[in-house]
């Protein structure tokens, strides 16, 4: 997700696929803010003008522990920078929805306070 073509370009239709989804990958693939924003857009590449992104992400989040003392930085978004980098990227929002973590769910294997769901299409 971090290179303008992510996929060989053989590897779709050459319009471009009706729907890409995305869990958990972008704010652990990009390094800060703009890179996130970069990377929508690259996977938006994927996509065919109308055709719609399922996004899913962690909200808040600065690592996540992929193992024994693996820890994983990734770059913390809130649901206003999310919006932005959609809209940055040629996305036009149909629907957002947040999920707040609650405190006792919070088992020190990441620091994000909610999780966000969009469905966004592709301008
Ligand atoms: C937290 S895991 C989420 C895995 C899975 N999508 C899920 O929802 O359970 C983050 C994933 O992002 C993907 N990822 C990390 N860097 C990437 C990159 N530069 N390009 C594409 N995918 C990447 C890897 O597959 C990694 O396993």
């Amino acid at each position: 997700v971090n290179r303008p073509q992510p996929l060989a370009h053989d590897a779709l239709p050459s319009a471009g696929a009706d729907c890409l989804v995305s869990a958990f990958c972008l704010e652990s693939a990009s390094p800060d803010l703009a890179a996130f924003t970069r990377a929508l857009g690259h996977i938006g590449r994927l996509l065919r003008p109308g055709g719609h992104l399922l996004l899913i992400g962690a909200l808040g989040i600065t690592y996540y522990m992929a193992g024994d003392g693996v820890k994983i930085p990734t770059v913390p978004v809130n649901e206003a920078q999310v919006c932005a980098s959609l809209k940055e990227s040629g996305y036009t929002l149909i629907r957002l929805e947040v999920y707040t973590v609650p405190q006792d769910m919070n088992v020190g294997t990441d620091d994000a306070y909610g999780v966000f769901f969009v469905k966004a299409m592709k301008e």
